[in-house]
């Protein structure tokens, strides 16, 4: 990949939206994990204003920490980069105690709901700053394994690195100076306080995923644990296209109208 020509069209394309736009910067939500890491060191070399946003609700600290130091340090290198704290453990506590029914019946239920409620508050500091709510999903995430909230983090208004995939993250970010803690930390969602991995979840790594994307040829002389990869990617591919394709609208019979 050139790091460079990649970073410089990224930039220009964000630069370029945003002008089409009445709005003056970005908003972007800080984990403490690579894709939201390069997205904002992306946005902050624009030299439009950026808030980045750390909203933790009952995070490990690994992850907080990093989320902060990232913060930081973007703040020190670009004059047009502010942060916010919002903490939402009592909103997703009050939240969770609201419901009228214990949600944790299924174990994704509470967990889609953290992503949920950050979507919220992006969109509440956006709207108050006139700024664009920046994805962070990168290729096999979005377009493979369909691996985001829907609504959470894949709700958005633009998304700059979804024709990137993971491994290319990781380069582009190491190009852009992002800190090492990050670079370092396993991907994770962050959505379950035992800090399991994406890979701990889904059963393959990315590299093995972009593998799989990318797969067109015989199966017959594949080895088991591609062929493994394989069907993990196909099963999520499949189950996931209702988050990849527009939703289905009820269209009337003209006759009926
Ligand atoms: N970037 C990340 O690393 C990241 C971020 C957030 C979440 N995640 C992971 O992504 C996964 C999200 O879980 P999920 O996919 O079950 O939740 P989701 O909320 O994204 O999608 C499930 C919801 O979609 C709707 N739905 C289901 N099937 C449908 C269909 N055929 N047509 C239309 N709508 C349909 C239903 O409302 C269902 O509740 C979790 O494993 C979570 O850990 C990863
Ligand atoms: N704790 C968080 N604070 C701010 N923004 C967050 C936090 N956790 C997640 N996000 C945003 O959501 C996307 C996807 O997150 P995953 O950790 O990959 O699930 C992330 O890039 C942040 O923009
Ligand atoms: O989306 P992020 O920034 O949380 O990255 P990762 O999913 O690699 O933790």
């Amino acid at each position: 990949m050139k790091a460079e020509e990649v970073s410089r069209h990224i930039r220009e394309w964000l630069t370029d939206y945003l002008q089409s736009t009445r709005l003056s910067g970005f908003v972007v939500g800080i984990s403490g994990g690579i894709d939201s890491a390069l997205v904002s060191v992306l946005c902050a070399q624009t030299g439009a204003q950026t808030i980045l946003l750390t909203m933790p609700i009952r995070q490990t600290k690994a992850e907080y920490d990093r989320a902060v130091q990232h913060m930081d340090q973007l703040k020190e290198r670009y004059p047009n980069v502010v942060s916010l704290e919002v903490n939402l453990t009592d909103t997703f506590e009050t939240f969770e105690r609201t419901m009228p029914f214990d949600l944790n019946v299924n174990h994704l239920a509470m967990a889609n709901s953290r992503s949920r409620l950050r979507m919220t508050t992006l969109y509440a500091v956006a709207q108050a700053n006139g700024c664009l709510v920046v994805g962070t999903g990168n290729k096999v995430e979005d377009f493979g394994v369909g691996f985001y909230t829907k609504y959470g983090d894949g709700g958005v208004d633009i998304s700059p690195i979804a024709d990137l995939n993971k491994t290319q993250v990781f380069e582009l970010a190491r190009h852009s100076g992002v800190i090492t803690a990050i670079l370092e930390a396993k991907p994770t969602d962050g959505l379950f306080e035992d800090g399991r991995s994406d890979e701990d979840q889904i059963g393959a790594t990315y590299p093995e995923l972009e593998w799989a994307m990318d797969f067109s040829g015989e199966e017959s002389g594949l080895r088991e644990r591609e062929k493994e990869v394989l069907a993990i990617y196909r099963r999520l591919n499949r189950i996931n296209q209702h988050k990849m394709q527009p939703i289905p609208v009820c269209f009337i019979p003209k006759a009926y109208l």
